[in-house]
């Protein structure tokens, strides 16, 4: 079972992640957490180079990072058996790089050979609340600076996910302006319960 966890920066993708992965341990799954960029050597440069590289280049950079890691860590996990939740993955990619123009056909064809997650979880706020909730937490990166960033990234993340749909991704939208963390993570775990359920989701 690969999930992957999605949304525009401070709607609770970290957040989300460590609760979600604590009730599935809590009811016996094994489960890997991991997260984009990756902590392999392409991740690790991506986080180096984030903030002074930009455009296509970023783009070729974070996809390499997400064929690295499936192919080194997401697969491998996967095939032991184990649940794989990776905070950040295709539509993160099918974003970000779009705050330095980026045309989103390149950014889908960029993407286009990586492994699709059997759930890809967005989660969505209004651009009011994240933008309160990362002025308390703090900016991660560049693209969280500049004023309006909350309103682009939510209409990207609309945009990548209209997408994702029409290409025949297993999507759910989570709304994530009231709900509380921990109920966030309760409702993406009952759906995942009913994977579980299945035959053929566990050979
Ligand atoms: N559902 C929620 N309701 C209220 N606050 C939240 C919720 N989810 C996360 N937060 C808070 O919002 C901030 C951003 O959360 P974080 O998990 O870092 O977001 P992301 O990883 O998407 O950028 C943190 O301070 C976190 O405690
Ligand atoms: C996966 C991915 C991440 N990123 C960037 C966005 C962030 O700067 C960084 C991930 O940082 P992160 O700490 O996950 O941001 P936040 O918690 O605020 O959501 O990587 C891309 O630009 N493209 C990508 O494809």
């Amino acid at each position: 079972m690969f999930v992957s966890i999605d949304g525009p920066s401070g709607a609770g993708k970290t957040t989300i992640v460590h609760h979600l992965a604590q009730m599935l341990v809590a009811g016996g799954e094994n489960v890997h957490v991991t997260a984009e960029p990756s902590k392999g050597p392409i991740g690790k440069l991506c986080r180096e180079l984030t903030e002074t590289v930009t455009g296509h280049a970023l783009a070729c950079l974070y996809a390499a990072d997400r064929y690295h890691h499936m192919e080194n860590e997401i697969r491998p996990f996967i095939e032991e058996g184990q649940t794989v939740i990776t905070d950040r993955f295709i539509p993160s990619g099918l974003v970000m790089q779009r705050f330095d123009g980026i045309d989103p056909a390149f950014l889908w064809q960029l993407n286009a050979e990586v492994d699709r997650p059997d759930l890809a979880v967005i989660l969505e706020a209004d651009p009011e609340v994240i933008s309160e909730r990362l002025v308390e937490r703090g900016a991660h990166n560049r693209f969280q600076l500049s004023p309006g960033s909350s309103h682009a990234e939510v209409h990207f993340y609309r945009q990548a996910t209209e997408r994702l749909i029409q290409a025949g991704f297993d999507v759910m939208r989570v709304d994530c302006n009231e709900r509380p963390p921990e109920q966030v993570a309760s409702v993406i775990r009952d759906r995942l319960t009913t994977f579980f359920a299945s035959p053929t989701s566990n050979p």
